[in-house]
């Protein structure tokens, strides 16, 4: 809200000093998206209000589907997806976004510096605008030198340095990147996690996927973990992994032995419960990355038959799988 310009009104109750509040630059309010069966995102909820943000998590798990929700090029199913608090989907809110999506879409007989020229014109520059930008954009993207080659014969890397270029072009406030380091060789990935960097530092908010959580924890503390379609955890992987070991899990086991096995497992400090029904047992295990070694090596080492190991918490053990380095699909 503004100060008054009239001095003679009474007091406002803001004056132009007050820090005003500015809705979140994106928000995902309990937001679904289905395509026809198929789950693509369920009620995700997230904030953001500026920085960088990682999305992490395994094929399927549902990281391109929120990006496009998060540039209105998906309308969800169920919720609100909004930037500066309108809705994603309007035009408006689109004009405050840069996208980098995870294909190519590109023509492939222009030369780069063609293609991000005329993506500039379609944003609405004149001319000459649209020449400087393009130049501008090309060079921090460290494109220039082989932006007239044509885009057909573009390595992946290359490909990726002007997509990325039309996302930054017209200086938006949230870009959000899907995989945009694949195929890009160590130095690039260096060049271009700097430029992340530089723009979070110029006051933008990134939003980027990628499979590999390392890579993006050297970016920010932020981290969005999605699996099978949600939300699975949000914070610093720290974070997260403490929130994993103090959060118990059910595991269902098949053994021939269920009642020696039981035995066994209930003297364990991170065992808080036990039920044994036929050959199956139902545990309840805290810190269940611990117990999932310690595990794996009293089965390696003893005489036990397992028939079936099963994590009756799904996003939890999918989360605490991409942890641990796995598919989070076990
Ligand atoms: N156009 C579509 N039609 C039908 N199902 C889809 C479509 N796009 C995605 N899906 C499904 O939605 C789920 C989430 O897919 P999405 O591509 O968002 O995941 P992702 O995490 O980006 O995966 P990846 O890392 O492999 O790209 C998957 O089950 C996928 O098969």
């Amino acid at each position: 809200m503004n100060a008054t310009a009239n001095p003679t009104t009474t007091a406002p109750e803001t004056s132009i000093s007050d820090p005003v509040e500015l809705p979140p630059v994106l928000a995902f309010e309990q937001v679904s998206k289905w395509y026809g069966p198929v789950i693509g995102v369920n009620q995700a909820t997230l904030i953001l209000q500026g920085g960088i943000t990682g999305l992490v998590g395994a094929n399927g798990a549902g990281k391109s589907t929120l990006l496009r929700l998060a540039v209105g090029q998906l309308k969800p199913t169920i919720g609100r997806v909004s930037i500066r608090g309108i809705d994603a989907w309007n035009w408006q809110a689109k004009r405050q976004v840069g996208y980098c999506p995870d294909i190519d879409v590109f023509y492939e007989e222009m030369s780069g510096r063609q293609f991000v020229l005329t993506m500039a014109k379609l944003c609405g520059y004149r001319r000459s605008e649209a020449h400087d930008r393009t130049e501008a954009t090309l060079k921090r993207v460290g494109m220039v030198d082989r932006a007239d080659r044509r885009i057909r014969g573009y390595s992946k890397g290359m490909r990726q340095r002007i997509k990325l270029a039309q996302a930054i072009l017209h200086d938006p406030g949230l870009i959000v990147l899907d995989e945009p380091l694949s195929g890009i060789d160590p130095i690039g990935r260096q060049e271009l996690l700097d430029l992340f960097r530089e723009l979070a530092g110029q006051g933008k908010c990134l939003l980027i996927s990628s499979h590999e959580l390392e890579e993006l924890e050297k970016l920010t503390d932020h981290i969005a973990i999605m699996a099978r379609g949600r939300i699975a955890a949000v914070g610093t992987v720290r974070q997260i992994r403490d929130l994993l070991d103090d959060q118990p899990l059910s595991i269902r086991i098949d053994t021939s032995a269920p009642r020696k096995l039981a035995g066994l497992l209930i003297a364990r400090d991170d065992v808080e419960g036990v039920d044994v029904r036929g050959d199956m047992l139902t545990l309840r295990v805290r810190n269940p990355k611990r117990f999932f070694n310690d595990f794996n090596r009293l089965v390696l080492d003893g005489d036990w038959e397992i028939h079936h190991l099963e994590p009756l918490d799904e996003s939890t053990h999918a989360v605490l799988g991409y942890l641990l380095g796995g598919s989070g699909k076990t």
